[in-house]
């Protein structure tokens, strides 16, 4: 059995038993200053009389203090690999942990050239083509290393720079483009800078409300509990070593553990909508001290399932106004409907789109076929042999399944399993902890299918899924791109293959136009259906139409010059780091320069 460092670290949690547990480092992990027992800049922890840290001696006050001086190099270690040595263990084949061609982690750069990128507001600070450009702070840059980070994906070479300078944005990128880290890394380096005026604000904060008042600094609301804890896990990789302190809190999973963490302090908070306002309505947690607010997956965040409550957090609880906080929105989709609602939340903003707003990316191969309801179970049967017979050339390669319904999802999870083909399943009628395990189960390859509901659709970042597999489509196309954005991540390749019958009507056009779009081939019988659709036949209606006018994707909707500040300013460039044209309409595919509604 594999154990990384981390593990290790992880279990010696409750005193010092690092010199006896952690003497496994994982090759990735052997850098020069890392946080290595054994490397001689190790910070090696005080310990009381050489009590060995089982936790069971009495501590003097001094090795009390020392100990809390010395908290923030006892961190739990978050770059934890353990994930990709659990594949190691459970393929039991030669799985190459790809590097990427450029040493960036996996990313593929090359993959980023040229893709179009349009920025929009007053005064929008200029992009950086890489961190070092931007004074990220050293303790930060360190984690950006061990992350092996090598260069700002686009978005974040366009959002960084505007979110460090404070600015408000709203910011939409293709799916797996490290939108997280564009987020999260001017929030952390923000707290850095001004961590004593943050921390003098918080004492008087105690001071008047208790200490068991958590009083973040930074919020950042995502729609499911998977995707609070991915980005709670990512946060803290950012955070390690800086002494910003990372919490997070999400429904169905018991409070306690939660409430303990807060009541150690915390600067960033993780958190879904509803467990938020729990908490907030229990006195557990008070928005007065924000200065950062993100939302991620921020359409989804403000659509009707959730407005409600993101309503109640950010304009009825007390949460600073905007302008006294810095708000920022992200997104692969952004309607234009829901831009609207979303500037009741932003203060003079800018809107950044890198990637063709709401589009697909390139990197993933778009199949649709033509499948009858009754024949679905065969047809992905077939499809699920023939990935066996060509083989994965010992690669650990993942399925994911979108159905409609909860109950459908079980339903295929159980013919999958008991037809030689290990799945698990996912959705919102299963307990926080069977969700948990289903997603370990499929990360790590024991059951390499997951059969899930939209539940599964946004944000969700699992190395290793190579084929995405709509056997039901959404009636949206925005799920759509979400959906298939589970592959193809961060430059990397990948498949998706779509179900459609008489019954995705409603999909055929904005389908087809994506399609088309991301340079994919349309089947004729698609163009049909598509044509067909636009005169009545089932129509391209409900929020399909959202994007407007026809044209797919979307764009900063203060384009019709109501609701501009001052000093607004367009600027499209396709980006290979260098602006290839300035302040010139962004022409979308398919259309005549001049109908894009510029001025
Ligand atoms: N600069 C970078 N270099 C290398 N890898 C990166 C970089 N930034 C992010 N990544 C990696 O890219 C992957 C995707 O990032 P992330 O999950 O933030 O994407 P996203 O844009 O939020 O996707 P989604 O729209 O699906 O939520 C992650 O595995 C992340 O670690």
């Amino acid at each position: 059995m594999t154990m990384s460092w981390a593990d290790s670290v992880e279990d010696s949690n409750h005193g010092w038993s690092r010199s006896t547990r952690a003497s496994y480092v994982p090759p990735p992990l052997r850098t020069k200053g890392f946080a290595d027992p054994h490397s001689p800049s190790y910070d090696r922890p005080s310990r009381g009389g050489g009590g060995g840290g089982g936790g069971g001696g009495r501590r003097s006050r001094g090795n009390r203090r020392r100990a809390a001086a010395n908290r923030e190099s006892r961190e739990p270690n978050p770059f934890d690999l353990s994930d990709k040595f659990a594949e190691l263990v459970v393929a039991n084949e030669e799985v190459v942990v790809d590097e990427g061609r450029n040493g960036g982690g996996g990313i593929n750069f090359d993959a980023y050239e040229d893709i179009p990128v349009e920025v929009s507001g007053a005064e929008v600070p200029p992009a950086v083509k890489a961190f070092a450009e931007i004074d990220l702070g050293e303790a930060l840059n360190l984690n950006i290393g061990r992350c092996k980070y090598v260069r700002p994906t686009p978005v974040q070479r366009h959002a960084i720079p505007i979110a460090i300078a404070g600015r408000d944005l709203m910011a939409c990128a293709q799916t797996g483009s490290g939108k997280t880290a564009a987020f999260c890394f001017p929030i952390i380096c923000g707290i850095m800078k001004n961590r004593s005026s943050f921390r003098a604000k918080g004492a008087v904060a105690a001071a008047r409300w208790g200490r068991n008042v958590a009083c973040p600094i930074a919020l950042i609301l995502s729609p499911t509990r998977e995707l609070s804890c991915q980005i709670h896990e990512e946060a803290k990789k950012f955070a390690y070593q800086t002494g910003v302190r990372v919490a997070v809190a999400y429904g169905g999973a018991p409070m306690g553990h939660q409430l303990r963490e807060l009541e150690k302090g915390v600067d960033i908070l993780v958190a879904t909508p509803g467990r938020l306002v729990d908490l907030i309505e229990r006195a557990r947690v008070s928005l007065k001290m924000i200065n950062y607010l993100t939302l991620d997956e921020a359409d989804r965040m403000l659509d009707m399932g959730f407005e409600p409550q993101i309503r109640k957090i950010v304009e009825q609880m007390d949460m600073p106004p905007p302008g006294a906080r810095q708000t920022m929105l992200f997104s692969a989709t952004f309607p234009t409907e829901i831009q609207r609602l979303a500037s009741d939340f932003l203060s003079n903003y800018i809107f950044l789109a890198v990637g063709r707003v709401g589009s697909s990316t390139d990197l993933i191969e778009q199949r649709v076929e033509f499948v009858e309801e009754m024949d679905k179970r065969a047809y992905l049967m077939d499809l699920l042999h023939s990935h066996r017979e060509r083989g994965n050339h010992g690669k650990l390669a993942l399925t994911l399944v979108f159905v409609e319904t909860k109950r459908g999802a079980d339903a295929l999870e159980h013919w999958l399993s008991v037809n030689g083909f290990p799945a698990t399943a996912i959705h919102g009628d299963k307990v926080q902890m069977e969700r948990e395990k289903a997603l370990r189960l499929f990360k790590s390859g024991v059951a390499p299918i997951l059969v899930a509901t939209d539940v599964a659709a946004r944000g969700l970042d699992i190395p290793h899924v190579a084929h995405v597999i709509n056997f039901d489509l959404p009636k949206d196309i925005d799920d759509y791109v979400h959906r298939i954005g589970r592959t193809g991540r961060a430059g990397k390749c990948g498949l998706a293959t779509a179900f459609f019958n008489e019954g995705n009507l409603s999909m055929a056009k904005p389908l087809a136009e994506l399609m088309q779009e991301a340079n994919q081939e349309v089947p004729p019988w698609l163009t049909q259906y598509a044509q067909r659709s636009l005169y009545g036949g089932g129509g391209s209606g409900g929020r399909n139409r959202r994007h407007g006018g026809g044209r797919f994707g979307g764009f900063d909707y203060r384009r019709d010059g109501s609701s501009r500040g001052g000093n607004y300013t367009t600027s499209s460039y396709y980006d290979s780091g260098y602006p290839a044209y300035a302040s010139v309409p962004f022409v979308y595919a398919n259309e005549p320069v001049g109908a894009s509604g510029w001025d």
